[in-house]
């Protein structure tokens, strides 16, 4: 997309003081330093104070090995315009927190969250918040300017026109310092490049509450402030910013407005930076001189200085319900002053959109039908190495199976270069399937949580693009054994035989889909193959379709490689294939195609019905695919 040379008004609100006195950490702004500026588009809604009570977390063990309570009942308050940090030490419920807050996780969770007083409702939240998880879900074969229009696309009205949008994109990678990394790809982004490239995604459609989960992990001190810099300068300007940290250093702590400190699901302190010294002061267990009081306090919630701390912090921070720590406590209003302030009719005016996500389904699955292309485009792998795979193994069976299709001394061979192909038809896109989809899978739980589409607009989406790959690269393997093993050359029994290889491809990758959208690379690795190989035995290859046993029998109706079998050798040997020539041999069992076909119990006159059948699968295990993945959604939360 062209980005309009819109000139971007700096409005820098980094470093005023906010509504509540607090001042932001005074840091010079560089000249591309990003976080330093602030974004022109501003929060234009109300800002979000979100209260939570009570709140407890439970998680299942497992069969017969009960629940594991994760937060116990804890309290807060989430002031707007705010950058608030959730601390504690590893295992402490951070996460935890975060992912019930931002509504992520939903099942095993008690207690009530209040948006600006009133309870929260999961669709309204939604449409005000973003959640930004650990691990950068970014499509890495897109450029950052790619990854950001296609965003753009997705979550701004359609009424915007390019250079509207192309405003929007240049105001947040310049002032996320990602504009001369606009051409540079999501995989080639270094770790804090690919974490500001995630807030610059979810701050398209400027959300007024973001959630950030260790965003600081694994990034250098300098790219730590940055990121924490421009999270605070985005907190600033309107928005409620909660992110969990691991152990900050003191001059990241000094960023931070606000802090949450865990330990256990229990809360410790609630507050500004600025007054966890005082706290720790007046809770009888001050912080040493010289030391850092994050790093303390942390050490406190591990029970470093005494398990006793631990009551005594949360008995004086009430779990939570606590405010005195904040600055100016008197001035926080009440839920019933914040109803008055909000009154639900300045609510409708600013709820805009009416579906679940920003755009229409229409706009959502041709931008992600743009997308899977140009992802198709590039892609080593489900592209690149798919055809390639195809034209190698179609030349290896081809040269190993060399004049076996007209030669009637060679049935058997021939018939097992049919059995070859249809594995080969199987376990290609079956396996690649499996193991690609679990990394799409993360991204698409990001990108759905975040409303930027809908699951039916994906799946559309995944369908359409992976057809004409699918089909192309079916062709040219049909192509190239098919006349390098001499089959037939007509051109009825060259659909036939195509049109099975499509279908079972087609089949092998819905199959894989279902195995990849539940289970995880390696236990996916292991089901696809392990599931298959009884569908290879009813397939009526080895053991006739005759001499199946009668309890086993319905075996051969649920296998789809028995209808593609049965269609090869109905393209191969039906259609009433005159006598073969002979001549390898003198004796030639197989001259005669019926005597062939009867030796293995099949009929040649069975095409439609496989053709019948495979539509049929193919349709059973695409609904049940969409079905899983739908579940899967809910599930992992
Ligand atoms: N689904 C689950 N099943 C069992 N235990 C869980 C589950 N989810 C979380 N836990 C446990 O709950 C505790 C809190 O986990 P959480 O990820 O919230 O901690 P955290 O404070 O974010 O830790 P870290 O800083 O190491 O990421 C941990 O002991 C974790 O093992």
């Amino acid at each position: 997309m062209m980005l309009a040379g819109a000139e971007i008004v700096k409005e820098s609100v980094a470093f005023k003081k906010d509504d509540h006195g607090n001042s932001a950490a005074v840091i010079a702004p560089g000249p591309s330093q990003p976080g330093t500026m602030g974004l022109t588009r501003v929060p234009t809604k109300e800002p979000v104070d979100i209260q939570f009570t009570n709140v407890t977390c439970n998680v299942s063990l497992g069969i017969n090995k009960g629940t594991k309570q994760i937060l116990h009942g804890v309290n807060g308050r989430l002031r707007p315009k705010q950058l608030i940090a959730i601390m504690g030490p590893s295992g402490a419920g951070k996460s935890t927190l975060l992912d019930v807050l931002s509504g992520y996780r939903t099942t095993g969770v008690g207690g009530a969250i209040f948006i600006n007083g009133r309870g929260r409702i999961m669709k309204n939240f939604k449409k005000m918040s973003c959640y930004i998880q650990q691990d950068d879900r970014l499509q890495g074969l897109l450029t950052v300017g790619e990854n950001m229009t296609i965003a753009a696309d997705l979550k701004l009205p359609t009424k915007m026109d390019k250079y509207e949008k192309g405003e929007v994109i240049e105001d947040i990678l310049t002032n996320l310092g990602l504009y001369e990394h606009m051409n540079t790809r999501g995989a080639q982004l270094s770790g804090g490049q690919r974490k500001r490239l995630s807030i610059a995604l979810e701050l398209i459609n400027n959300p007024l509450v973001m959630f950030l989960d260790e965003p600081t992990t694994g990034l250098d001190s300098s790219s730590c402030s940055q990121v924490v810099q421009l999270c605070q300068s985005l907190a600033h300007q309107g928005r409620t910013i909660v992110c969990t940290v691991h152990q900050p250093s003191a001059t990241l702590f000094a960023l931070f407005d606000q802090v949450y400190v865990l330990s256990a699901g229990n809360c410790l302190y609630q507050g500004t930076t600025t007054n966890l010294v005082p706290y720790l002061e007046e809770a009888g267990i001050p912080c040493p001189i010289y030391h850092n009081p994050a790093d303390y306090i942390i050490e406190l919630a591990c029970g470093e200085y005494g398990e006793d701390k631990i009551p005594i912090l949360i008995t004086k921070a009430e779990n939570g319900k606590a405010l005195q720590w904040f600055n100016n406590p008197e001035t926080i209003p009440t839920m019933e002053l914040l109803r008055k302030q909000y009154p639900l009719s300045v609510m409708r005016d600013q709820d805009t959109t009416t579906g679940e996500e920003e755009t229409p389904q229409s706009n959502q699955r041709s931008v992600l039908i743009k997308r899977g292309f140009l992802k198709a485009k590039r892609d080593p792998t489900m592209t690149h190495l798919r055809l390639m795979v195809n034209v190698v193994v179609g030349i290896m069976l081809g040269a190993l199976f060399i004049n076996a299709g007209n030669e009637g001394s060679r049935v058997l061979e021939n018939y097992n270069l049919l059995f070859a192909i249809l594995m080969h038809h199987m376990m290609s896109p079956m396996m690649l399937t499996i193991l690609t989809f679990p990394s799409e899978m993360s991204i698409l739980l990001k990108e759905h949580f975040n409303r930027w589409y809908s699951l039916g607009s994906y799946y559309i989406s995944i369908t359409i693009v992976d057809l004409p790959i699918s089909i192309v690269s079916c062709a040219i393997f049909s192509v190239i054994v098919y006349l390098m093993s001499s089959q037939p050359l007509d051109i009825a029994r060259f659909a036939m035989f195509f049109a099975i290889s499509v279908y079972t491809v087609l089949v092998a990758q819905s199959f894989g889909l279902m195995v990849g959208a539940v289970f995880n690379v390696v236990n996916g690795t292991f089901l696809g193959p392990t599931l298959s190989v009884p569908m290879m035995m009813f397939a009526g290859f080895g053991v006739t379709l005759r001499d199946l046993p009668p309890y086993l029998a319905w075996g051969s109706y649920v296998s789809y490689l028995r209808y593609g079998l049965e269609g090869y050798i109905g393209a191969i040997y039906g259609l009433d294939r005159p006598t073969l020539e002979c001549n390898e041999a003198k004796y030639c069992h197989y001259r005669y195609p019926r005597t062939f076909l009867k030796e293995i119990a099949m009929s040649p006159n069975m095409f439609w019905w496989d053709i019948l059948a495979l539509t049929v699968t193919l349709l059973v295990l695409r609904t049940a695919s969409f079905f899983l993945l739908k579940w899967k959604l809910s599930a992992v939360r």
